[in-house]
């Protein structure tokens, strides 16, 4: 995939394809400051069905800040998003996330710690489901299954490495309520997914970015859930492994 280069002077310089069909979130034209310091002037970028987009950049440039923005966390000073077409006012609201889902997977794993690795991967399905604990304890097997892990369930995220805390915030992003009728399409958002972790770590953790990656269907024919990622990362390893498109965020004097 074409690899595109924004910052502050450069947004819409870059050609964008007729069709806007697949376009799941758009930033356009998104302004942030903390007090004095201006962070993001004027970033737009789409992110399209199907993509995996790497977002890289020297610190303290809004990486995160602008993952926090497109996940409803923090509002943009200026500028829009877009979620499948339609314009979020403000925050994050159950109504703005109809039809998409938009998971952030944070840097530091952010999982509870006084909760076990069950309660933690499991967490909306306990507040949010009508599925019961035998049926809950199921899928978060399954999940913690298929990010490689088994028999951590009743762990306290003290008792994990950091490779494998990853993994279970990963397993907390992808799981999902099989009761639904319609299974949303999902992005996720990564922020720094192998920051602190060793060379083969790292390759397992951006191979399972890739391998949750499901576009259609998946191996066991169900239907594919995560349609696209973006990862924030200073890592080239893992822009190597685990992106399509790399969008990079320049300090303006770069
Ligand atoms: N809530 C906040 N209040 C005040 N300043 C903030 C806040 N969040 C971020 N900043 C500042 O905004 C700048 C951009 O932060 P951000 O975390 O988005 O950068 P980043 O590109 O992800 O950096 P890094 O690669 O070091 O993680 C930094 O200077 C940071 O100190």
């Amino acid at each position: 995939m074409r690899p595109e280069l924004y910052n502050s002077e450069q947004f819409g310089a870059v050609l964008e394809p007729e069709d806007d069909s697949d376009i799941l979130i758009e930033c356009r034209n998104v302004y942030k400051s903390f007090g004095e310091k201006d962070i993001l002037r004027g970033v737009s970028f789409k992110i399209r069905h199907g993509e995996a987009v790497g977002i890289i950049g020297p610190s303290g440039t809004g990486k995160s800040t602008i993952l926090k923005i497109i996940a409803g966390l923090l509002a943009p000073d200026k500028g829009e998003v877009f979620i499948r077409g339609r314009r979020r006012d403000g925050l994050i609201s159950d109504q703005d996330m109809s039809g998409l889902r938009i998971g952030l997977v944070f840097q530091s794993a952010a999982l509870f710690d006084s909760l076990t690795v069950r309660e933690n991967v499991g967490f909306l399905l306990y507040e949010n489901s009508t599925m019961g604990e035998e049926q809950i304890l199921e899928i978060v097997k399954e999940t913690l299954a298929s990010v490689g892990l088994k028999g951590v369930e009743d762990r306290t995220p003290s008792e994990l490495s950091g490779g494998m805390k990853k993994r279970v915030a990963l397993a907390r992003s992808i799981i999902f309520d099989i009761t639904k009728k319609s299974i949303e399409p999902e992005v996720l958002l990564y922020d720094e997914p192998t920051a602190g972790l060793d060379p083969i770590a790292s390759t397992v953790v951006e191979d399972l970015i890739r391998s949750v990656h499901m576009i259609g269907e998946d191996a066991l024919g169900k239907p594919g859930k995560i349609a696209s990622y973006v990862v924030v990362t200073h890592q080239h390893s893992t822009i190597r492994r685990a992106v399509d498109r790399k969008d990079r965020l320049a300090r303006d004097d770069s």
